[in-house]
Formats: structure tokens, C-alpha cells, sequence
């Protein structure tokens, strides 16, 4: 089953407090940032608290991301060599320009994991898209790599590029997050929308997450922890979609009893992509805790 990566959770990489509190909160996934997050100044200490929270920190279920300092920076080479180390699961290289710039990450963490006795490919990776540049390359982005999971949008970096500003309605971002989503489908990876940063904004940070709800994003990079169980609940099915998802899967097993792939219910159509949704619905629905392993409601 695909991992479910409703949220992923930037937490600054220089702030020992919020570092070792991060896992309480339920984010799928916890990305600790050396990069925009961090000032010049800070840049080994953050280094060195993020190698010693992987090391020794229990995070529960969540998936632990880095994003690094490029390789066209100083920290660049550094900041790879000690997450590999630490064994991070992902590494999010910013600012991606182009599939070069994956395969030229690639090849350091396959250098750091050699350097260290570690499986090769164990490091996965994920590419933030900033730029026009990267916009427009996104679909070779995606399939740079085997290594990579996902494709996200960095919307303050791209609006500045663009001479642009974020608005509330989001046609600014309307071309960016359309090419992430297909690059990242047609590669067969996750697409991850941006960061929204007026924290105490709840009714502009849920008419965003519908929007990319809506679109058919993975998920969205949050700041902060109160973000999360807005995200989750714009995810969450509904009751109705849950039943109608129960329906379609025991309709298909039934069709497979007898030998077919297709299957009439109510008098719509049941074939593979409809059950494929209606699996994706259910494994939303146990996320949300809305349903049991075996797929029975809690509220029933
Ligand atoms: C454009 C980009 O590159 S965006 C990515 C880089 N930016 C970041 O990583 C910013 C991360 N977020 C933050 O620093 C903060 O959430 C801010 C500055 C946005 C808001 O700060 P505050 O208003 O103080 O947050 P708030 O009052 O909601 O904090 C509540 C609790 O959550 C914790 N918290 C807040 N944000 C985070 C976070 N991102 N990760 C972990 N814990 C956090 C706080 O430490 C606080 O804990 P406490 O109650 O134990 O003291
Ligand atoms: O990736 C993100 O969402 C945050 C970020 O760096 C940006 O928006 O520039
Ligand atoms: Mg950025």
C-alpha cells in the first residue's frame, strides 16, 4: 500500500525545542530544514542537532525528510554526508532547476552512502520545484531519479521569481501546481503543494487545501503544527464515500468470484480505476481513524 503523505511538517533545523517535540503532533511526514530556515550563522549547528535528532529521537510512524543546503552552496556536500549518516529517509533538495541538479545530488548521496557501508539506493529522494525554470522542466524532474518520491511546490521562492505575489484565489499558482501534478503523475511519484504562511489565517489555509485537495495533490507542505488537522480533515472521506468505497470493493470481489473484471452497481460502472479510488478512500479513511484495519466504521 502507498504511503499516505498528508503532511509534511518544515521544522527549523537551528531550534532544539521544536526538533525534539515534532513527532507529537501527527504529521505523516517531518521535514527538518538546513536551508531558508536557518541563517548563515547557524547553518553547522543546525547540521549537527538535526544528525543527533535522527539518531536518537523516537518519531513514531512519521517519515523523516531533510531538506538540504543545494550543491551549489558550501553546505551543499556537508549537509548530504551527515543525513545519509544519520540515515534520513529522505532527502528534499530545494531550488531544482533541472534533472541535472537530481542526478548530480544523486550521485553524492550514492558516494556518502559508499563512504559510510550503506546500502546503495536506501536514501530516497524528493525534489522541491522554485522557479520557471524548474516549473517547466518538472516532468524530467520527476523522472530524474529512482530514487525519488516526490515532487513539491515552493510557492514563496516561485512568486518571487515570477514577479508575483501569493493571492488568496491562487491563479498565480495555477500553472506551477498543474505541471508539478502531471510531472509527478507521469513519473508515477507524489506531487506536494506549498507552504501557507499566515499561520492564524484558518479560512485562507482551507480554501487553499481544498484547491489542491481538489486537484489531486498528495498532500501540503505545513509550518505549522495547527496546520495539520486542517489538512487531515479536508482529506478525510466523507461517511458517503466511505460506504459508496465498501460498496465498490466487495462488488469487484464478488465480480472476481465469478471470473470478471467488471461489475454493475447501482448502474454505474465498477472496474479497475474505480476500484483503485475506492482502495485510496479506504486507506484515507484508516488514516483518519474513521475506519479499523479490517475497514469497519467506528461509528457503526
Ligand atoms: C519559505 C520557506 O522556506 S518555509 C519553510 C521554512 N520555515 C519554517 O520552517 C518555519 C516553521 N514554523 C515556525 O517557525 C513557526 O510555526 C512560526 C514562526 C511560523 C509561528 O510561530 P508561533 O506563532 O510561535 O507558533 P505557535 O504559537 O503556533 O506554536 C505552538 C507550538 O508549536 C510549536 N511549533 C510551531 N511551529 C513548529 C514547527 N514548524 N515544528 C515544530 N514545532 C512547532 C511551538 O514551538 C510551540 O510549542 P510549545 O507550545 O511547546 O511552546
Ligand atoms: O517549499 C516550500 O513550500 C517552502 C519554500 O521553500 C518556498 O515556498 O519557497
Ligand atoms: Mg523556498
Amino acid at each position: 500500500m502507498e504511503r499516505l503523505r498528508r503532511t509534511m511538517m518544515f521544522v527549523p533545523g537551528n531550534n532544539p525545542a521544536m526538533i525534539k517535540d515534532a513527532g507529537i503532533y501527527g504529521a505523516d511526514s517531518i521535514m527538518f530544514d538546513l536551508e531558508d530556515s536557518v541563517s548563515l550563522t547557524e547553518k553547522d549547528t543546525a547540521r549537527m542537532l538535526v544528525f543527533e535528532a535522527l539518531q536518537n529521537v523516537d518519531y513514531g510512524n512519521s517519515e523523516l525528510v531533510v531538506r538540504i543546503n543545494g550543491l551549489d552552496t558550501e553546505m551543499g556536500k556537508a549537509d548530504i554526508y551527515a543525513m545519509v549518516k544519520a540515515g534520513v529517509e529522505v532527502i528534499r533538495l530545494p531550488k531544482t532547476e533541472t534533472p541535472d541538479d537530481v542526478v548530480e545530488t544523486e550521485k553524492v548521496i550514492a558516494e556518502a552512502e559508499k563512504f559510510f557501508g550503506i546500502e546503495n539506493g536506501r536514501t530516497h529522494m524528493m525534489a522541491a520545484i522554485e522557479s520557471a525554470e524548474g516549473v517547466l522542466n518538472a516532468p524530467a524532474i520527476a523522472k530524474a531519479s529512482d530514487r525519488l518520491i516526490g515532487i513539491a511546490l515552493g510557492a514563496e521562492d516561485y512568486v518571487t521569481n515570477m514577479k508575483t505575489h501569493r493571492y488568496p484565489d491562487g491563479a498565480e499558482l495555477s500553472f506551477a501546481r498543474n505541471m508539478i501534478l502531471h510531472g509527478a503523475r507521469a513519473a508515477g511519484i507524489a506531487a506536494f503543494d506549498t507552504v501557507y504562511s499566515d499561520v492564524d489565517n484558518t479560512e485562507g489555509f482551507n480554501h487553499e487545501v481544498e484547491i489542491i485537495h481538489e486537484l489531486g495533490f498528495d498532500g501540503k507542505s505545513v509550518i505549522n503544527p495547527r496546520q495539520i488537522p486542517l489538512v487531515n480533515a479536508i482529506y478525510a472521506p466523507s461517511e458517503k464515500e466511505i460506504r459508496n468505497a465498501k460498496d465498490v470493493l466487495n462488488a469487484i470481489e464478488e465480480a472476481h468470484k465469478k471470473g470478471s473484471g467488471v461489475i454493475s452497481l447501482r448502474g454505474k460502472m465498477v472496474d479497475k480505476p474505480v476500484v483503485a479510488r475506492a482502495e485510496r478512500t479506504m486507506a484515507l479513511a484508516k488514516a483518519s481513524h474513521l475506519v479499523d484495519e479490517e475497514g469497519n466504521s467506528y461509528a457503526e
